[in-house]
């Protein structure tokens, strides 16, 4: 017994993984599957926050409220839609969804694919060592690979902190509608929670200190959204900042005070505004790394902060890369693939642009679908990324709504497309699509960018007729003049 008085116990695995999250279960399971003894350590739920707080939740409010806008712009069926959303439906959807918070389904496909389960907080105590809750110490052969993810961020706004606001976390799993919800950050969080509030009934503000929504995506994006959100009844405030928070009394309203004079009383407060890593209490300081940093990693995803370092990897979220769970499972077959082979004894790793040890699709090919309404979706490098890089470049633009099968899909469609073209390789750098059910057309992008596919190609890429995606045609129409 420890002085704790808790058990101790010494195990030996040849990769230790830290966060049982999308990227932790695949980075584990690469290992075991090539013949590696691994285990995973998890303290909260396994499946991470995509399970239960973010992706998954998200979606199921979200998908409900584009089916029903669309269906409502289709002629012989708007009348049958023409309600409102059946509000506890949508929540009990969203719970299913999110396995209602329980992780057995997933706890089952770990014991499914031989990866041992250890529950409790995970930490380093020297290199290739995590001590679990102050009690099992594991040891391992090869790498410890940290996939401990992210958490919201609350900027430091007097009264913030004990005003009990809402982060992605009640945002997504939240019992019942607020009357009145104000939202600050207009990035992907901000947008895709006003979009679901909204439809379902709350009266939402939505505070921008920015000029827009989705800054990182080519500014059109953003302006359909802002339109949009507009007419379904949000109220966008952009140049706004929030100077002080207060709730007098748990459960009562909170004030919000504004940067430009005046202030808004509301039911709930979601803060939506960036991540933070989670790697404050990890144990970094054991091996010289700063608690509280993002990793810095190379394209195989090993630490590189790290002297001499062949056995800590950082994957997903918290290596800052790409905070998406599609990419974050990516670099987990990348990072897989390296330790297993570095653990293997193989001399060289494919870790050239594309090689099967490089993580290059975060630098090139990150692909990303806002489920808002209208959805928009980008693969790439958008037009002031491609010249801020130093490509030279043309962009040339597609009016999504004179598409036949844009048309057709739904009346009035609205929506727009970009493809940043590189000049000097006549190859496709990046391409933006905002407007109905444009997510499912992102792939095609995804593919072009990612295969560095030739413009002269691609003309023989013929997109069927009378779908969305003969935008395609209608870009590469507009770049042949
Ligand atoms: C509201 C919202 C919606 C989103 N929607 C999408 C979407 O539609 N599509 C998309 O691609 N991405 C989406 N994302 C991003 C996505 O959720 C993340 O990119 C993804 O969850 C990252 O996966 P991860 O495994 O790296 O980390 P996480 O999912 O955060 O998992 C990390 C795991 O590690 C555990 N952990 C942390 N520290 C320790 C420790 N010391 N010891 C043991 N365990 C530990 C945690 O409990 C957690 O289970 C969304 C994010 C938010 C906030
Ligand atoms: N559909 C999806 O793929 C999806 C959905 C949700 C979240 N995510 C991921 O989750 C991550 C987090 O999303 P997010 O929306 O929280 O972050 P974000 O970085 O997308 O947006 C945060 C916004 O808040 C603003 N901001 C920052 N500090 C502020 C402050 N003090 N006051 C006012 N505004 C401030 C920023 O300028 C930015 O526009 C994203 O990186 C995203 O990739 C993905």
């Amino acid at each position: 017994m420890s002085a704790s008085g808790a058990t101790r116990t010494d195990e030996t695995y040849d990769v230790i993984v830290v966060g049982a999250g999308p990227t932790g279960e695949n980075v584990a399971d690469r290992a075991h599957a090539a013949g590696l003894s691994a285990v995973i350590v998890e303290s909260e739920r396994v499946g991470g926050e995509c399970s239960y707080w973010a992706c998954m939740p998200s979606k199921a409010l979200l998908r409900p409220v584009t089916a029903r806008s669309e269906a409502r712009r289709v002629p012989g069926i708007e009348d049958a839609v023409a309600g409102p959303l059946d509000t506890a439906a949508v929540l009990a959807h969203r719970d299913a969804f999110a396995s209602h918070w329980k992780d057995d389904g997933q706890v089952r496909w770990l014991e499914s694919v031989g990866v041992p389960l250890v529950r409790g907080q995970g930490r380093l105590a020297g290199p290739r060592t995590v001590v679990v809750d102050g009690g099992r110490t594991l040891h391992a052969r090869h790498a410890v690979a940290l996939c401990t993810g992210s958490r919201a961020v609350l900027p430091p706004i007097p009264g913030l902190a004990d005003a009990a606001p809402w982060t992605s976390r009640e945002a997504t799993s939240a019992a019942s509608v607020p009357g009145r919800l104000v939202i600050v950050g207009g990035g992907v969080v901000g947008v895709e929670m006003a979009t679901a509030w909204r439809a379902l009934g709350a009266s939402v503000t939505l505070l921008v200190r920015g000029e827009g929504l989705l800054p990182r995506m080519e500014p059109f994006a953003g302006q359909l959204v802002a339109e949009s959100l507009a007419e379904a009844g949000v109220l966008l405030r952009t140049g706004t900042g929030v100077t002080r928070v207060r709730r007098e009394a748990p459960g009562g309203p909170v004030t919000v005070e504004l940067d430009t004079g005046g202030e808004i009383v509301a039911d709930e407060l979601l803060i939506a505004t960036g991540r933070a890593p989670r790697t404050d209490d990890l144990g970094l300081e054991t091996v010289g790394l700063t608690p509280g940093d993002w990793l810095t990693v190379d394209d195989t995803c090993r630490v590189t902060d790290l002297p001499d370092n062949d056995w800590l990897y950082g994957v997903g979220d918290v290596n800052h890369r790409a905070l998406l769970t599609h990419q974050g499972k990516y670099q987990a077959r990348i990072a897989g693939a390296a330790l297993v082979a570095r653990a293997q004894g193989v001399p060289l790793l494919e870790t050239d642009r594309w090689g099967a040890h490089a993580a290059t699709a975060d630098h090139a090919a990150v692909p990303q679908v806002v489920f808002s309404d209208p959805e928009a979706a980008a693969v790439g490098l958008s037009l002031a990324e491609a010249e801020r890089a130093g490509h030279r470049v043309r962009a040339v633009d597609a009016d999504l709504g004179a598409v036949a099968g844009a048309a057709l899909y739904a009346d009035g469609y609205r929506g727009h497309a970009r493809m940043v073209v590189d000049l000097d390789r006549e190859t496709v750098l990046g391409v933006t699509f905002v407007g109905p059910g444009v997510g499912e057309l992102l792939h095609s992008a995804t593919l072009a960018v990612a295969a560095e596919i030739p413009l002269e190609r691609l003309w023989h890429a013929v997109p069927a007729y009378p779908t969305i995606s003969e935008v395609w045609l209608r870009l590469l129409e507009a770049y042949r003049g």
